[in-house]
């Protein structure tokens, strides 16, 4: 008989693994949720919870991000670590991709030091029978005494069988009793007396780390670990810490090796040994061969870079001409039938037919066929880079460009995702190692033109100028954020370090995963931005039948007008891209459309491009800027918001008044010759903006230090040993001020 649902009995489960071994596939397909996966390390930064019902128990599920060891070196070595820890779990799921089994096994073996309940999903076990082997979980399962799974997480095979092991364990079928890990002679026998040493002498304060991990970490001298876990009051400790700094002493003077070194090789040893005995080679596979060729290809000097501009620019072209084809249906089924509603609602003039037709209809079928048609490709497309593992072979590519431009290499994957859309961007510069590091990749990778804003670039300038004028405003936005970059280098210094980034194998794209991701970033445009388009495109009916926007216009015209140089009648719209960037044209257009206007009557080329230059620069839409305040800081989040306006409107405004200069120096000449004489200006201009800003820079900061030196030097010398004032007359007088009475 089944127990009732206050029966259940709830057991807590934690995910824990390397990064990018299918820790959140599990989870999604366990708790249907939708947590973000994709072919690159480091995508979960923050443990995520959620909750499954399986005969008659609720599991408790928390998702951990990846990490390699447990020794606290990033954030998130410290969040899973405190939490594998801290939390307690009832039973930790520890994630393999046996692909890489041994390098996993480092992991595992570190976990199992910690004595907690455990179980192995050996996941991505399709990968390896595809490359020729196979693995006998028994042989694991002997050797370490831990229950292991074959799981192929995409597919959902051997996903519920591991809450089944644990059940068995849980109502004791099969009892939890795991080996113990023992190490080499000699580095055990240390171990041993340490824990003796600890046990006899109650050094250890916090009982929840195992004695074994505990003289491990001790001996590592894992300051971190030391500090949690020694009971500083204990008068033994003094003792017990001079006997383990010579140990340490005597085991790195006899293998010349570091004390992490010698202790890393010693698990690499047990890792080895039981990928040696588990796994099984079956048949070499040719197709393996190919990949490992292709992989190569991609990340090649010359090849790799050839292979990146075609990703990039044919991903471009494809959404470019499929949007372009269905906004054009679109557009045609509105006029078509156009005239037909004209007659049922009571004419053009009618306030019904503004309303229904131009307001709801309107906003509607421009939310469907001018943005979804662009909005959907870009995810789908990204998703597929994502999940085949070609963002970490850019990263790879771009590494040295993106340092040129003052930030890590690893900034190209929130750059890469940026182009879908700036939110889960913003989120990926979770990933970078130092602070100052994710503010700059922040700061960069918001200023990427997200699919919101490409629609507009390809629906306004790319529909009416054509694709030279579109590629001419890219390389605008492509020198202001090179420049940005190197001015932001010029306020932090610039990193350094090496990009050391996973390339795991190139997969074959999962298209169920890929549609879920896809649907799950999509559905947020069409459950919150259409119902906006459509209440907003009545409200604009109302508006304009009202006059209601005029005292809005006026007040941005001294800006949009004057410095500009736009319709004054546009202000209204550049506020609305505050809730999403694409109701910058969208509205537009519709409200072109009420006036009987088609868009080239409205805007002339150069309006065109300064109304997108600043919808690309200025502000970034608000659940960008919300997660830029969530993951940086509110002063952050507004200082990067007051930037992104003062840009957008210098930098629209000086193309906006060359481009004046030159067509009044040159009246007879074609736009395009305008334009690009324009542009080549502009970029002189910013070349020389930025040398000299950052002269200035350097000059105060060279200031700072001469005043620094001279502070120095001057308060050493002089500073009156009474009243400690800084006195010229000081030395002379004896080190005592001239107005010292005493
Ligand atoms: N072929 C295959 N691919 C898998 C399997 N499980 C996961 N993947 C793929 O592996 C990649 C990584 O999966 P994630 O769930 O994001 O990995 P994770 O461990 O959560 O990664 P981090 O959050 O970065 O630590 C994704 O591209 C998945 O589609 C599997 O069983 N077979
Ligand atoms: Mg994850």
């Amino acid at each position: 008989m089944s127990k009732s649902r206050s029966e259940d009995k709830v057991i807590h489960i934690a995910l824990a693994g390397n990064p990018n071994v299918g820790k959140s596939v599990i989870f999604n397909q366990l708790t249907g949720m939708s947590q973000i996966v994709g072919n690159w390390p480091g995508k979960t930064v923050k443990k995520a919870e959620g909750k499954c019902k399986f005969k008659n128990y609720i599991f408790k599920i928390v998702d951990l991000p990846g990490i390699y060891s447990l020794s606290t070196y990033s954030i998130e070595e410290i969040i899973s670590r405190e939490y594998i820890v801290e939390e307690k779990p009832d039973y930790i799921i520890n994630v393999i991709d046996c692909n890489q089994l041994e390098r996993n096994l480092f992991f595992t073996t570190q976990l199992q030091m910690l004595n907690r309940p455990m179980i192995l999903a050996l996941n991505q076990y399709d990968l390896l029978l595809q490359r020729g082997f196979d693995i006998d979980e028994s042989k694991i399962e002997e050797m370490l005494g831990i229950k292991a799974q074959k799981v192929v997480a995409v597919h959902n095979r051997g996903v519920h069988e591991l809450l089944e092991k644990i059940i068995e364990i849980e109502e004791d079928k099969h009892p939890y009793n795991s080996n113990s890990i023992i190490f080499g002679k000699e580095i055990e026998n240390e171990l041993q007396r340490l824990s003796t040493e600890l046990k006899f002498n109650e050094i250890i304060k916090d009982e929840r780390y195992s004695l074994q991990f505990s003289a491990f970490k001790i001996l590592e001298n894992d300051d971190h670990i030391k500090k949690h876990l020694i009971d500083n009051n204990n008068d033994q400790l003094d003792h017990f810490l001079y006997i383990v700094e010579e140990k340490r002493k005597n085991l790195e003077i006899f293998h010349g090796e570091t004390i992490s070194t010698i202790l890393n090789s010693e698990i690499y040893n047990i890792a080895h040994k039981i990928y040696e005995e588990s796994i099984v080679l079956k048949k070499v596979d040719r197709s393996f061969k190919v990949r490992n060729f292709f992989d190569h290809l991609t990340i090649h000097s010359i090849f790799g870079y050839l292979i990146l501009a075609v990703v990039l620019l044919g991903t471009y072209l494809l959404i470019f001409q499929f949007g372009n084809f269905v906004s054009g249906l679109m557009d045609n089924v509105f006029l078509k039938f156009t005239p037909n509603a004209e007659q049922i609602l009571g004419g053009a003039e009618n306030w019904i037919f503004k309303l229904i037709w131009n307001g709801f209809v309107g906003g509607l079928l421009a939310g469907i066929g001018g943005v979804l048609p662009f909005v959907i490709p870009f995810y789908f497309f990204i998703e597929i880079l994502q999940d085949i593992g070609y963002l970490p072979r850019a990263a790879y590519l771009m590494d040295r460009f993106m340092h040129r431009i003052g930030v890590h290499g690893k900034t190209i994957i929130p750059v890469l995702l940026g182009f879908g859309c700036s939110v889960p961007a913003v989120s990926a510069c979770a990933i970078m190692e130092t602070e100052n590091q994710r503010k700059s990749s922040i700061v960069i990778s918001t200023m990427i033109p997200c699919s919101a804003i490409t629609t507009i670039v390809l629906g306004l300038v790319a529909k009416y100028l054509g694709l030279g004028i579109t590629a001419i405003l890219y390389l605008i936005l492509l020198a202001v954020i090179i420049s940005i970059g190197k001015i932001l280098t010029l306020f932090s210094d610039v990193d350094e370090s090496e990009l050391i980034i996973e390339l795991h194998d190139f997969r074959v794209p999962n298209f169920k995963v890929i549609m879920k991701q896809t649907w799950f970033r999509s559905k947020e445009f069409v459950f919150i931005a259409l119902p906006l388009m459509v209440i907003l495109g009545v409200l604009m009916q109302i508006f304009v039948e009202f006059n209601l926007l005029e005292w809005m216009n006026v007040l941005l015209s001294p800006v949009t007008v004057r410095f500009l140089g736009l319709p004054i009648g546009i202000g209204v719209y550049l506020i609305y891209g505050i809730l999403r960037k694409e109701l910058n044209l969208i509205l537009l257009q519709l409200f072109v459309a009420s006036l009987g206007l088609s868009m080239v009557d409205y805007l002339s080329p150069i309006q065109m491009i300064i109304f997108t230059l600043m919808t690309l620069l200025y502000i970034p839409c608000l659940a960008t800027f919300i997660t830029i305040r969530k993951e940086a800081g509110r002063k952050f989040a507004s200082h990067v918001l007051l930037f992104r306006i003062s840009i957008a409107v210098i930098i629209s405004g000086s193309v906006y008044w060359i481009f004046q200069l030159v067509s009044s120096l040159n009246p007879s000449w074609m736009f395009g010759y305008q334009i690009a004489t324009t542009v080549l200006i502009f970029f002189i201009f910013l070349y020389f903006v930025v040398f000299l800003i950052g002269k200035l820079i350097k000059h105060r900061r060279k200031g700072k230090k001469r005043r620094y030196h001279r502070f120095k030097e001057f308060s050493e010398i002089n500073r009156c040993e009474n009243c400690s004032k800084f006195n010229k007359c000081a030395i002379e007088k004896n080190n005592k001020c001239e107005d010292y009475e005493g």
